[in-house]
C-alpha cells in the first residue's frame, strides 16, 4: 500500500486530481475502450472534484471517454432529492465536465428489485473490463462506500443497512435530523472495490485519524472495512497531516521518506506513474 502524506487537504486533493488526470491521459481512452473510473460522494472528494474540473477547464484532461461508476446510493430517496448521490454527483462534478450522460452509472435506490439492480451493476462493470481506478473516501469508522463495520471483505454490490454512526454523521445533510436520513443503501461491495485495477482513497482531518491507523498499521479486519485495501496490489491512500495524528512516528517517517520524490504535483504532470 502507498501512503501519500501531504501538508493540507487542499494539496492532497490537488495531488489526487492530478494523479487521476494523468492516468486518464496515459490511457488514451476511446469510445470503444473507455477509461473506467469509480467515484465516491461525501466531503472527502469535493476538493478533488473541484481540482479535476479546473484541469478540465484548462484543457488538461477530458472525460469524453471516461465511464463512471458511483460507489453507492441511498435507498428510497428520489433521484432528484438534493441529498441523493445522483444530485451530489451532477451538482459537484458531472455538470462541470464533458462526461457523456450515457457513461454515468449510479445505482438506482428506487427500484422494486434491488437484487437485480445490484447484479446489473456488477455485470456492467465486468462487461467493460472492470474498473481502472476506484476513487474513494472513508467514514470515521473506517467504512468504504457503505460497507459498514462487519461487512464481508468479499462482498459484492448489494443493499446494506446503515449503522447508527453513519446515520448520525450523515444527518448533517438532512437538517441534523436522524429521522430524515435514509436507513439503507445500495453499495458496491468491498470485493467490488478490490477488483479495481487500482484504488485511491482520500483521507483527511482529525476525525479520520483513528480509521487511518487501522487502515495502515492494524491487521485486515471486517470491523474496519478500509483495512482490506492492504490486500490490493495497487492500493493508495492520499491524506493530509491532520489524518496522521494516530500513526506511529516510525510509520509516518517511513511513508514520508519512501514517497518523498513522489509528492511534487508538477512532476505528476509528466510522470509515467510507474508503481
Ligand atoms: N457512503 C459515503 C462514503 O462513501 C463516504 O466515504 C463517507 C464519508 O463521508 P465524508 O467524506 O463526508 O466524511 O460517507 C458516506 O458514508
Amino acid at each position: 500500500m502507498r501512503l501519500i502524506i501531504q501538508e493540507t487537504h487542499q494539496v492532497a486533493s490537488r495531488w489526487t486530481a492530478n494523479y487521476i488526470a494523468r492516468k486518464i491521459q496515459l490511457a488514451n481512452a476511446t469510445e470503444e475502450k473507455p477509461f473506467v473510473l469509480g467515484l465516491p460522494t461525501g466531503s472527502s472528494p469535493l476538493e478533488t472534484y473541484k481540482e479535476l474540473i479546473a484541469l478540465y477547464k484548462a484543457g488538461k484532461v477530458s472525460f469524453k471517454h471516461v465511464v463512471t461508476f458511483n460507489m453507492d446510493e441511498y435507498v428510497g430517496l428520489p433521484k432528484d432529492h438534493p441529498q441523493s448521490y445522483h444530485s451530489f454527483m451532477w451538482d459537484n462534478f458531472f455538470s462541470h465536465i464533458d462526461v457523456q450522460e450515457k457513461n454515468v452509472n449510479i445505482l438506482n435506490g428506487n427500484v422494486d428489485d434491488v437484487k437485480a439492480e445490484c447484479q446489473r451493476y456488477e455485470d456492467k462493470i465486468k462487461a467493460l473490463g472492470g474498473i481502472d481506478l476506484f476513487l474513494g473516501g472513508i467514514g470515521a469508522d473506517g467504512h468504504i462506500a457503505f460497507n459498514e463495520p462487519g461487512s464481508s471483505l468479499t462482498s459484492r454490490t448489494r443493499d446494506k443497512e446503515l449503522n447508527y454512526d453513519t446515520i448520525v454523521a450523515n444527518s448533517r445533510f438532512f437538517d441534523n435530523d436522524v429521522n430524515k436520513v435514509p436507513k439503507s443503501s445500495l453499495t458496491v461491495g468491498v470485493g467490488t472495490v478490490l477488483d479495481a485495477k487500482e484504488v485511491v482513497i482520500i483521507v483527511n482531518g482529525l476525525s479520520k485519524a483513528r480509521a487511518l491507523r487501522h487502515a495502515v498499521e492494524e491487521g485486515v479486519n471486517h470491523m474496519w472495512t478500509i483495512s482490506a485495501l492492504q490486500l490490493h496490489p495497487k492500493g493508495m491512500i492520499v491524506c493530509d497531516e491532520q489524518a496522521t495524528y494516530e500513526l506511529k512516528v516510525g510509520t509516518y517517517k517511513h511513508f514520508k521518506s519512501i514517497e518523498e520524490n513522489n509528492l511534487d504535483i508538477e512532476k505528476l504532470a509528466t510522470s509515467d506513474l510507474v508503481w
